[in-house]
């Protein structure tokens, strides 16, 4: 009976083992191709291999007493399983490096996306624009199916769209749980994970999964290390995108987690199509920072110009304007996660020249319409093929040009029981322009008589008139503007110009949050515009190199002299009262009396241009004067400069002392609004601060800044390198205002 008995233990065993590995293990191309790649697994396999042969179950004693034929089994089994563990690390080998290619693979696709943008922007506009739109193109229909997962309104037709939907490409870590979660087993899916060829991967990860041997137990092993590669392959694949700059839509969860929500920005200017000054920056980038934590966001901008990325979405309204219909129609692109919507009007059409040119009337008659037709944009615009709908949804309005859009949001529809949940932020870039005129001009803006309130207003300037800024105020939700130190400024009868009571009656609902830097477009390791010309690509590391190139290439491309030791002041602004230009004036007859360069970009008032071809023309070895709108210039200058000057008035927030302290130049600014947030003033004995600031709007206080400032540039090159290093190391991205908007957004949302 032993030998018996001997026989069934060891029958046993191997039943044991194949119920457990299933019989498709001893396969080359079977289950242990998949189960070989689980290091933890193999010697799980050893182990169960030699209990079978009984050699570590003790039963060798029995089989001394037994027969040789029992003991041949033994040993032919265990070689059998030693022959099969080295198939298996053979076959890991393989796996591991199928999966090193992958990752290469990725990387390269990565890398090539990030030349081709780059490659577009270099170019002049028009291949840009071409570039550009096949990529938006490919993204446009990839949001097409991410989008309907993500809109919150969950009609029947759109729970049945989701189950075939998959989010964008970059989001592959939730695509592949997915799929696992929703349709394992599922050989595709789960070979595609591993990134395993399909003749070696495909039949390995269906025995794997759906064997139906497989022990519960097992099942559960193979998922967890399955889901542990998988992780490992995806995480490897994202660290190499993350490491791309400017990147969008990363990992799910979304940063934002439970506070998703659609987002509608609308602008009169919209970077890179229409700009003429820091609002244009922030409709270009403050979205794409919201569409990054996860929120599905819109621009919605006038279509003034005929650009190649938008498409036609084939959707016609009309809309009254001053008892005139007038038809628009949308188009739109989707880049960088964020859908851009161009309202398309003959009233639009042509001014991207002259985007706030016309008399009032017909300002006001441009921003009716506008604002008439994108607050009902979330209802008639399909962005990849689904519209945002009202329910989830915050508009952020900018400006007086689009206050308007608060009042219509009450006026026409939450006062009549529409749009319950759709809320509206106003941010305030500037409140120098108010949208102001006689009362008589509110028949235009088409609402309900005793609206007539909002926007009555009374100051010693303008007396009782009619203040479309006003009436944004007091129908906003929210109110946000640019910087904390002009958010305190807005409620002084000096800063708030005439709305400073309005302001300081809605202060519960009033913020400031500091703008940011679109990293991309403001990188001085990445500016396209420092690809030619001598100009040079630098960062922190090639600081010196780098910026002494730049400064050569911008004195030779305006015809100073090229000389490296002298500093490079520069200006770039619009040329009116609030950037201070006349204190620059003051201060000239100084300036050109010391050993530097003066170059100044800008337009605006016509005897500031004039004054500017002025300066230039006395002081042709040292003076430059640019008159004109030149983004290129704006960034040739901003790396070639050592010094940044900054006399404004006000403002706001400013973006150009930022932009200068990434590229190593070094802001000398008058201590107002976002310039006293942003540049800390440099104390030599600490070695600290970032610039230097003067505490009044005078000439003599500018001069007093820039020369401490200059002796440093001259006389103590280590504090410079500090001063010029520090600047650079700052996040200015707009990661943490986006994060503050967010808290801005859902207050919005919960208030009633
Ligand atoms: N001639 C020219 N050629 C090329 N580029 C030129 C140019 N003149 C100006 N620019 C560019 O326009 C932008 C100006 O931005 P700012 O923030 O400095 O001022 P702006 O007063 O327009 O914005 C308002 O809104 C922004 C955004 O909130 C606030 O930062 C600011 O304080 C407030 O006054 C920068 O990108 C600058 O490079």
């Amino acid at each position: 009976s032993a030998p018996r008995q001997r026989r069934t233990s060891c029958c046993w065993e191997r039943r044991h083992f194949f119920a457990i590995y299933g019989r498709r293990s001893l396969d080359p191309n079977g289950v242990f191709c998949k189960l070989g790649i689980f290091g933890g697994l193999k010697s799980e396999i050893l182990k169960r291999g030699l209990r079978a042969t009984g050699k570590r179950e003790g039963i060798g004693a029995e089989e001394e007493n037994g027969g040789d034929d029992e003991e041949n089994v033994a040993d032919e089994s265990f070689q059998a399983t030693l022959k099969q563990s080295k198939e298996v690390l053979a076959r890991q080998k393989n796996l591991i490096r199928q999966i090193e290619e992958r990752r290469k693979l990725v990387s390269s696709i990565t890398s090539n996306a990030v030349n081709i943008e780059i490659d577009a922007a270099t170019n002049e506009s028009g291949s840009y624009s071409q570039n550009t739109k096949q990529c938006s193109t490919t993204t446009g229909e990839l949001d097409k199916k991410y989008s309907i997962t993500t809109a919150p309104e969950k009609s029947d037709q759109l729970s049945k769209v989701e189950v075939s939907v998959r989010p964008p490409s970059s989001d592959k870590k939730s695509v592949y749980r997915r799929e696992i979660e929703d349709e394992s087993p599922d050989e595709h899916s789960v070979a595609d994970a591993l990134g395993l060829s399909r003749e070696v991967g495909s039949e390995a990860a269906h025995s794997a999964i759906t064997s139906p041997s497989l022990s519960r137990a097992s099942e559960l092993y193979v998922t967890e290390n399955l889901e542990d590669l998988i992780e490992q392959n995806i995480g490897n694949a994202n660290a190499e995108q993350d490491a791309t700059p400017g990147e969008g839509i990363k990992d799910s969860p979304p940063l934002a987690g439970a506070n998703v929500m659609n987002v509608i920005l609308v602008a009169a200017e919209c970077a890179p199509w229409s700009k003429t000054g820091g609002l244009g920056d922030v409709a270009g980038a403050l979205p794409k920072a919201l569409a990054k934590r996860g929120h599905r966001v819109m621009v919605v901008v006038p279509r003034y110009g005929d650009y190649s990325e938008p498409q036609d979405l084939g959707v016609r309204k009309r809309y009254k304007v001053d008892g005139q219909d007038m038809e628009v129609s949308y188009f739109h692109a989707y880049i960088d996660g964020v859908d851009f919507v161009f309202i398309d009007s003959p009233i639009f059409r042509h001014r991207e020249k002259d985007i706030y040119g016309g008399n009032r009337v017909d300002i006001l008659k441009r921003m009716v319409l506008f604002c008439k037709a994108a607050v009902e944009v979330p209802w008639y615009a399909p962005c990849g093929g689904v519209c945002y709908g009202d329910g989830n949804l915050v508009f952020i309005a900018n400006d007086w040009h689009t206050a308007l859009l608060p009042v219509y949001l009450k006026a026409y529809y939450r006062d009549n029981g529409l749009m319950k949940y759709t809320r509206c932020v106003l941010v305030i870039h500037n409140i120098a322009h108010q949208g102001r005129g006689p009362i008589e001009d509110f028949h235009i803006a088409d609402l309900p008589g005793h609206y007539i309130d909002l926007f009555k207003l009374y100051d010693p300037m303008g007396g009782e008139h009619f203040n479309i800024f006003a009436a944004g105020l007091k129908a906003a939700d929210r109110v946000v503007t640019v910087s904390h130190g002009y958010a305190w400024e807005l409620k002084t009868q000096e800063g708030g110009w005439g709305l400073h009571g309005i302001i300081n009656e809605n202060d519960w609902k009033f913020k400031g949050i500091v703008n940011g830097v679109d990293t991309k477009d403001w990188n001085p390791s990445l500016d396209v515009h420092l690809k030619s010309d001598g100009y040079a690509n630098y960062s922190l590391e090639t600081l010196h190199t780098g910026k002494s190139q730049c400064k050569a290439a911008l004195q030779k491309e305006l015809g100073l002299p090229v000389r490296d030791h002298v500093p490079i002041i520069g200006f770039i602004g619009r040329l009116d009262y609030q950037k201070g230009v006349d204190l620059i004036a003051e201060a000239m007859p100084w300036i050109v009396g010391q050993d530097v360069q003066l170059i100044m970009l800008g337009t605006g008032r016509q005897d500031l241009e004039e004054m500017l071809r002025n300066f230039e023309g006395h002081n042709r070895d040292k003076v430059r004067g640019w008159v004109g709108f030149s983004v290129k210039m704006a960034h040739r200058i901003t790396a070639g400069a050592d010094v940044l000057l900054m006399p404004s008035r006000f403002e706001p927030c400013g973006l150009n002392q930022l932009y200068a302290m990434m590229y190593g130049t070094v802001p000398v600014v008058h201590a107002v609004g976002g310039l006293r947030d942003t540049v800390q003033q440099f104390d030599p004995y600490s070695e600290s601060g970032l610039g230097w600031t003067f505490d009044r709007a005078e000439s003599h206080k500018l001069i007093d800044a820039l020369g401490n400032c200059l002796n440093t540039y001259w006389n103590y090159k280590k504090s410079w390198e500090g001063l010029q290093r520090r600047g650079m190391m700052q996040d200015l991205s707009w990661d943490s205002a986006a994060q503050q908007y967010e808290e801005v957004l859902v207050a919005a949302k919960y208030q009633w």
